[in-house]
């Protein structure tokens, strides 16, 4: 079998003396949409910033793409493909949808060109005169995710695409999700809202003190409240 394109293996991170993760391992295959669910402090945000090299690991692995990148430099990994849509979306508040995109497209070419996100995010096109910080914050979400594909990423990282978001547009931003798979674009999601995460998900893992404390398929997790509750606790299943 060939390997997952992102394969993390033991992974033990700490900030300063406090350890955060403890093992934690997990892969995303080619394609594939792979949620990482698990209460308020668990680790998913870690976990994702040692992956892109922002909060390198104490121990463990991290192979991409068939190669080591362990302990690179985060713009080192960006550059082999890996986008990150980071919680809070964080963009230039003073420029305008299309200049924030511009800046983001790195001129190598491939797939996703503005054009393209204009075509598959219809609403961003109607908005690309719009200075970012006037976007409602649905509308920031996609563009936080059309600003990480014009850099042509084969695995995205995306942190908690629904936080803040009035429950209608957190289903715009899922049915968009739901059609970047279908292009193809790997993607590790993270999300306290398991359940909807869980409805575009291939596959599931969930963190608890920073350990894994479950993984499998989505549909099977999504299926079974009574354990979603026993991992996450009783509002998320009641959400
Ligand atoms: N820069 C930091 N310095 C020290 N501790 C930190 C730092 N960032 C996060 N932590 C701690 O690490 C733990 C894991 O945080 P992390 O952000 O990974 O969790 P999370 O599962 O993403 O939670 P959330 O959904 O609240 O973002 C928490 O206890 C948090 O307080």
């Amino acid at each position: 079998m060939s390997e997952p394109l992102l394969a993390v293996d033991g992974l033990c991170t700490n900030y300063g003396k406090i350890r955060i993760l403890r093992d934690v391992s997990l892969t995303v295959g080619e394609g594939e949409v792979v949620a990482l669910l698990g209460l308020n402090g668990a680790g998913k945000t870690t976990t994702m910033r040692s992956i892109l090299g922002l909060t390198p690991p104490r121990a463990g692995t991290i192979r991409y793409d068939g190669r080591d990148i362990t302990g690179r430099p985060a713009y080192q990994i960006a550059r082999l493909g890996v986008g990150y849509v980071p919680e809070g979306r964080r963009m230039f508040k003073d420029l305008s949808t299309l200049e924030n995109l511009q800046l983001a497209e790195n001129g190598r070419g491939g797939d996703w060109t503005i054009a393209r996100v204009f075509e598959k995010l219809p609403k961003l096109a109607e908005l690309r005169a719009r200075k970012s910080g006037r976007l409602s914050g649905g509308e920031q979400e996609m563009l936080a995710i059309g600003r990480a594909l014009v850099a042509n990423p084969r695995l995205l990282l995306v942190d908690e695409p629904s936080q803040g978001l009035a429950p209608l547009v957190v289903e715009d931003v899922y049915r968009m999700l739901a059609e970047l798979k279908k292009t193809g674009v790997a993607i590790l999601l993270v999300e306290q809202n398991a359940l909807l995460a869980l409805r575009v998900a291939d596959r599931a893992y969930v963190l608890d003190s920073g350990r894994v404390v479950h993984s499998g398929p989505a549909a099977e997790l999504a299926a079974d409240r009574d354990r979603i509750r026993t991992l996450m606790g009783l509002e998320v299943a009641a959400s």
